[in-house]
């Protein structure tokens, strides 16, 4: 059977569509705004040229807007970068889906890859403005949301070195609810990407570990307990020597969000449920606030230079988790492609066998959530494995609050109530899935 129609703002009225209409062009003012705030910088690095570069840049995104409000046709990219060909090449894919005459365009297209393909045209508009091409868009609004975090990431940091002080008194049942607890914190801390309020703050003022009691009833779907069965059951070689796990975590959104993700990752190690984590982050400025190389190292050392205890003792750790290759970064130009996950076997084949290696693969966050699933119009009882079509690297398990209409794996009844009770329910990040695939 053929998957469902993809969401669109071709459907008046979705949240797809008051996203293309309002929410992308917000975010590109909000860009425009921090390019032009940032012109004697580019003055101070660059001179003139920097100057000259700024007013290139801008140009090019008033375009883009202009271009995403009027409806305008999906254009190639012209930059030549890696993945330039790739684009153009979706591009000619999306047109063989259409009727004959119909061009692909911001409002008749997917929602899913034309929201991508905003974030790629920015990077096209700084590519093709050097030298300020290297420039951060969204960093600031990253950095900012990662200081006004700081109580809870204090909060956070301290209660893992207190978990760690105790971890060999811990019986299995414990291990279980601190396993529990941490995908929990992680689950919340999806609630915090800059995206989804046009780029305003978003950050997690308080701590988190208090309300995770009041927010479990939020929880739709909660396999957290066969996560743990993942995680704890035994892996055996032939010799009867325990051969530990690789744990991957496809990342979303730096500030709080991240260090919510890393206190997880450590955890894990810490509770001898993993001996290695794989972090996957993002090539590019991506969807406002997601983690780049420069994001994922800046956070680190920031840690390591704070002026508290426990948060300097968490940056220090990671570090030497890094450096003893328990932790290992990786990145890959898929995540920034506005392919579904069910294509990457044949897009990015070495990625797929990457991740065929992993025991269990954490995908974070709403984004991730809309690409296992393809960000189609499933009914909400579907069963997740269903939804995932083709897509069976390892047993995977999806961290996402909810903040775009697809959702399946729900109980017969449940998606309804909610929309008659709460018509935002989807999209306000106030419920939240832990959603677990193991079929391979
Ligand atoms: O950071 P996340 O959890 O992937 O969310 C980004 C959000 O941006 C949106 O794509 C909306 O623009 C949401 O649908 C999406 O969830
Ligand atoms: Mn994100």
């Amino acid at each position: 059977m053929d998957p469902p129609c993809s969401l669109s703002a071709r459907f008046e009225g979705s949240f797809a569509y008051l996203t293309i209409r309002d929410r992308l062009p917000q975010i590109l003012t909000k860009v425009i705004d921090t390019v032009h705030r940032n012109k004697n910088k580019f003055f101070e690095d660059n001179g003139e040229e920097g100057v000259e570069a700024e007013k290139k840049a801008l140009s090019f995104f008033s375009k883009l807007r202009n271009e995403i409000q009027t409806d305008k046709p999906v254009l190639p990219l012209t930059d030549n970068q890696s993945d330039t060909e790739l684009w153009n090449q979706y591009l000619d894919y999306q047109k063989t889906l259409l009727n004959k005459g119909e061009t692909p365009s911001w409002f008749k297209s997917p929602w899913l890859y034309v929201e991508c393909y905003m974030y790629r045209r920015i990077q096209e508009g700084l590519v093709l403005s050097p030298p300020i091409s290297e420039y951060d868009v969204f960093r600031e609004g990253k950095t900012e949301s990662f200081f006004q975090s700081q109580p809870a990431i204090i909060a956070l940091c301290t209660y893992l070195q207190e978990l760690k002080n105790n971890v060999a008194n811990l019986s299995e049942n414990q291990k279980k609810e601190e396993l529990s607890k941490l995908l929990q914190v992680c689950l919340w801390g999806n609630k915090c990407d800059l995206s989804i309020s046009g780029g305003l703050d978003n950050s997690q003022k308080f701590s988190i570990l208090s309300s995770l009691e009041s927010f479990m009833p939020f929880i739709l779907v909660n396999d957290m307990e066969s996560v743990w069965a993942v995680l704890s059951g035994s892996k055996n070689l032939e010799s009867g020597k325990e051969l530990m796990k690789r744990v991957d975590i496809v990342l979303d959104n730096a500030g709080f969000e991240l260090i919510t993700d890393f206190v997880l990752a450590d955890a894990l190690l810490s509770l001898r449920l993993a001996s290695e984590v794989h972090f996957h982050a993002k090539c590019m400025p991506w969807f406002v606030s997601d983690t780049t190389k420069h994001d994922f190292n800046w956070t680190i050392k920031h840690l390591q230079a704070a002026n508290h205890k426990w948060m300097s003792k968490c940056g220090v750790n990671w570090k030497e988790n890094l450096q003893r290759s328990c932790w290992i970064y990786h990145e890959h130009l898929f995540w920034t492609l506005p392919h579904e996950f069910c294509m990457m076997a044949q897009t990015a084949p070495d990625l797929y066998s990457e991740l065929q290696k992993s025991d269990l693969v954490i995908f974070k966050g709403d984004l991730n959530y809309r690409k296992l699933t393809g960000d189609r119009k499933w009914e909400f009882t579907v069963p997740f494995f269903q939804a995932l079509t083709t897509f069976h690297p390892a047993p995977l398990c999806s961290i996402r609050t909810l903040k775009a209409d697809v959702q399946v794996g729900l109980k017969p009844g449940v998606g309804e109530q909610l929309s008659s009770n709460e018509p935002d329910w989807m999209i306000s990040g106030k419920y939240g899935v832990v959603q677990l695939s193991t079929s391979v």
